[in-house]
């Protein structure tokens, strides 16, 4: 079988064909086509509303798209969602938790609901909020967590079935810096072993260390996508993302009155 567009023969971890999501009037995203290559750490960026939320929600199954296909490791994720779903792990955007429950409930909900042996989600929980610094006999209740520890029980849960493909809404959001280090080092480890990892996020410096691919998203639409290396060329990352999206310099005349 041959893949055009891809040097490699294997399966994409994640393809997007014709993608389209409007609301009411506005479309959010016009038509994506994306294919992720299966071992690749993938970057997403684009500008706030360039509607990288909601391609990440239609490729995992969270949002319905008006049109075209999101295929996972060759599932498709509306026809056939159990063996899409089985395949990934998801950090949505806003981590929606069940959060009247401590990390160590949510995350055995988690392994449970995904048809894990207890014992086994039970040492990989403990593993889990003890690597992530969340305390392994904390009875905290999620809602009662910061924002950086909702990102991190939320990740946690992502990983937990150890899924071939995790999809990230800005992982990075809310986590401070030993944090950041830490889930760096684990994706790192993660895609090292085999996975594919696809993240959102406005960290350049992150998306600059860790990804081996990055797409540039503006106004709904794919503006460049490639290998990180050919994408940024001589300059840096941040010069690219600003001449792809365009962006206005201050003139020095606003907000005179401030
Ligand atoms: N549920 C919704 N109802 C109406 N409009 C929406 C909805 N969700 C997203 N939008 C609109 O779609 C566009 C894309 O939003 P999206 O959240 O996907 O952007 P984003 O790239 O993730 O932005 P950010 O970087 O700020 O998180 C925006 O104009 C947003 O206002």
């Amino acid at each position: 079988m041959s893949v055009p567009h891809q040097r490699s023969h294997a399966e994409p971890a994640l393809a997007l064909h014709g993608l389209v999501k409007r609301f009411d009037t506005k479309v959010a995203v016009a038509g994506i086509d994306l294919e992720v290559p299966a071992g690749s750490f993938f970057g997403l960026l684009g500008p706030n509303g360039a509607g990288k939320t909601t391609t990440l929600s239609m490729a995992v199954g969270l949002l319905r798209p008006d049109a075209g296909q999101a295929r996972i490791l060759g599932a498709d994720v509306w026809t056939d969602p159990v063996a899409a779903k089985a395949r990934i792990g998801v950090l949505p955007d806003g981590v929606r938790l069940f959060d009247r429950l401590t990390g160590t409930e949510l995350l055995a909900y988690h392994g449970l609901l995904r048809g894990m042996d207890a014992g086994e989600v039970d040492r990989r929980s403990n593993e889990l909020m003890d690597v992530l610094e969340l305390g392994t006999g904390n009875r905290t209740l999620v809602v009662d967590y910061s924002a950086g520890m909702k990102k991190k029980i939320g990740l946690a849960c992502a990983l937990l079935h150890a899924p071939r493909l995790l999809v990230l809404d800005e992982p990075f959001e809310a986590v401070d810096p030993v944090s950041a280090a830490l889930i760096r080092d684990i994706l790192h480890r993660y895609v090292t072993g085999g996975g594919t990892v696809v993240f959102s996020s406005h960290v350049m410096a992150v998306v600059e260390r860790l990804c081996s691919h990055v797409a540039i998203m503006a106004d709904g639409a794919i503006r460049v996508r490639g290998i990180l290396a050919e994408v940024r060329g001589e300059r840096s990352l941040e010069d690219v993302f600003v001449e792809v999206v365009g962006g206005r310099t201050a003139t020095g005349s606003e907000l005179a009155w401030l």
